[in-house]
């Protein structure tokens, strides 16, 4: 069932709260529309010299009592209000994140960053506006313009009223014109200097290679370029502004006119008193901003009703990758891990990306996966996880088709390295530790020695409090993969699965991880993915994955005595390690793989 709107759902959640608001804020409403009929009696007085000190003592008595009244329920019914719209700013973007978080990977894929963001911040807000001034403004106009509209025409002069109100619909119409204008040209304004500014900080971040390729005069015409657009929306929007402000006041100013010119005649005539004409005229300026403010509140409804639709589409999106009905509660996962015939395509893509994969990996023992780039490693390891959701009865963990067991169960059974080594900016400590379960600190410091990666943390200012990101620091490839390892190793799950994570270590490095690697996946299954055959070598099974297919499969010497593609990259491998130390270039080695891996 598709969800209702968003507003309207808080609205009614909080009904009483912005009622009581609305209430206080109609009180103090009425302590302003005391102010004209104070000062009819105190023009009435002048005009019939019966003014005494006494009169302007209670007076000024009533001018402090009003101005405490509007003071206390205007702030108070403020308050209440705009608290109101807070909160729903807060829910909303608590159920937004909430919700993208039940969301699999492939809706992010499809998704561009910006939108999400500006759904949950421009989209939030234009709802937040609404609850704030929205129903403020609504209040304030429907008690003063009626009110006062009522005290204009009823106790000082119909005609009167009339014709100084006609002009007025125009403001309302003005502002609901402009206020769009104004906008979408002040946001063009802020994406100009948004602009501006990241050219400044690519500029300083590449001034290294703009300088080697000659580049400042091309990068001065962008930057001239840039600069020239920014001051024409500028001038844009003042056109827009200093508009929207003329025919504004001059709409005002013609009512203003008539309200002096024909009140004035009603005054010389005797048909209004002088009092009656300044309180008229103090009604008149109360009027003014409540009515302009209409036609901004009519905008923003626009607005929210279309903000309000866009939320309601994120939220409406259905997880499809879920917990299903009747998920088994395992007691404990061992790790048998069985694959049967699976074949997988992307929705996005026209060709399967695994073709009739049938594996065995028992508890306990240790599968490697070798290919060339988008062979579909990557593509069976997002299949295990389940952020991609595989075809029924294709994978199965100690038996069970891992649809049928909780995905917080499946998830949990699995230590996992991705190829992209995600860093949080927090510290390496909670970095490491990135587990709904408190780890301690010397479990942490034990699986970073394991990921070799113990000595280069100590090194950092902190340590492992070291906040990531923080004063530039930011870790070397090769030191995120392993503090990635760590995070994997520190978590004492049956299943764990290294997606291409030693690809940015030297060779040296690489053997000390696998070997602590070998005695920490004691017992426990694994799945190695590399380039590498150093890498994968002593695995119990060895996969060659060609195209989604499994095009060899074995141990690493019953592949090599098959002579097929594993063996040809073995000796490529070889030739061209040998080479690098002919060279004396170790650091070219990999260098090499990595080209190789590109090939
Ligand atoms: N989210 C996706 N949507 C559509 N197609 C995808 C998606 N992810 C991967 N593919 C395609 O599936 C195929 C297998 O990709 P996969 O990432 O599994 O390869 P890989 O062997 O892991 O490659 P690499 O060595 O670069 O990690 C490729 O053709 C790739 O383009």
């Amino acid at each position: 069932m598709g969800k209702g709107p968003v507003f309207r759902e808080h609205f009614f959640q909080y009904k009483w709260n912005y009622l009581l608001g609305a209430i206080l804020l109609s009180i103090s409403l009425l302590f302003q529309l005391l102010i004209p009929l104070l000062l009819e009696k105190f023009a009435d007085g002048i005009q019939e010299g019966s003014i005494e000190v006494s009169f302007l003592w209670e007076l000024a008595l009533w001018f402090t009592v009003v101005g405490i009244g509007i003071f206390i329920f205007r702030s108070i019914g403020r308050i209440y209000i705009f608290r109101m719209s807070r909160m729903l700013e807060r829910d909303l973007r608590k159920e937004l994140f909430q919700h993208w978080e039940k969301l699999p990977a492939e809706y992010y894929q499809k998704q561009k960053i910006g939108n999400l963001m500006a759904h949950a911040v421009n989209d939030v807000n234009i709802l937040r506006q609404i609850g704030m001034q929205g129903v403020f403004q609504m209040v304030e106009a429907v008690v003063l313009i009626t009110i006062a509209v009522i005290m204009m025409a009823a106790t000082i002069h119909f005609s009167l009223t009339l014709l100084v109100l006609l002009p007025l619909p125009g403001l309302t119409y003005i502002a609901y014109r402009f206020r769009a204008k104004i906008q979408w040209q002040s946001r063009k304004v802020q994406e100009a200097i948004g602009t501006l500014t990241s050219r400044v900080q690519e500029f300083c971040s590449g001034i290294q290679i703009i300088k080697t390729y000659v580049q400042e005069q091309e990068q001065l015409n962008k930057f001239t370029q840039e600069n020239d657009q920014n001051v024409e929306v500028n001038k844009q929007l003042i056109r827009s502004n200093s508009l929207f402000t003329s025919l504004s006041q001059g709409i005002v100013g013609l009512s203003y006119l008539v309200s002096i010119v024909y009140g004035s005649i009603l005054v010389m005539q005797g048909s209004i008193s002088l009092g009656e004409f300044v309180a008229f005229n103090t009604y008149l300026s109360l009027l003014i901003a409540p009515i302009e403010n209409i036609g901004k509140v009519i905008n923003l409804l626009q607005q929210g009703k279309a903000a309000d639709k866009r939320i309601r589409e994120v939220l409406s999106t259905e997880p499809e990758i879920r917990d299903e009905e009747g998920v088994l509660p395992i007691a404990d996962v061992k790790g048998n891990l069985q694959i049967r015939n699976l074949s997988f395509q992307y929705q996005s893509s026209t060709s399967f990306s695994l073709k009739k994969i049938n594996l065995t990996i028992p508890k306990g023992t240790s599968l490697a996966i070798i290919g060339k780039v988008g062979s579909g490693k990557s593509t069976l390891v997002n299949l295990l996880l389940r952020l991609y959701n595989p075809p029924k009865n294709t994978i199965f963990i100690d038996g069970h088709d891992i649809h049928s067991l909780r995905l917080k169960q499946l998830r949990t059974s699995i230590s996992y390295v991705p190829q992209d080594n995600f860093l949080f900016s927090s510290t390496i400590k909670e970095n490491i530790a990135f587990d709904p379960k408190p780890y301690e600190d010397i479990l942490v410091v034990q699986a970073a020695k394991h990921a070799s990666v113990y000595e280069d943390i100590q090194e950092f200012p902190s340590g492992f409090e070291t906040v990531m990101g923080e004063r530039g620091l930011s870790l070397s490839g090769g030191q995120r993969q392993r503090v990635s390892i760590a995070r994997a190793l520190i978590k004492p799950s049956p299943i764990v699965i290294i997606d291409d994570s030693l690809s940015a270590v030297d060779s040296k490095t690489e053997s000390f991880i696998l070997q602590t690697l070998q005695n920490e996946m004691k017992g426990r299954t694994s799945i190695i993915i590399s380039h590498r055959i150093s890498t994968i070598k002593d695995a119990d099974q060895i996969i060659v994955l060609d195209k989604g297919e499994i095009v060899e499969r074995g141990t690493h010497q019953s592949l090599l005595d098959h002579g097929g593609i594993y063996e040809s990259m073995y000796m490529q491998q070889m030739t061209e390690l040998k080479m690098a130390r002919k060279m004396n270039q170790p650091s070219n080695e990999r260098t090499i793989l990595m080209r190789r891996r590109r090939d």
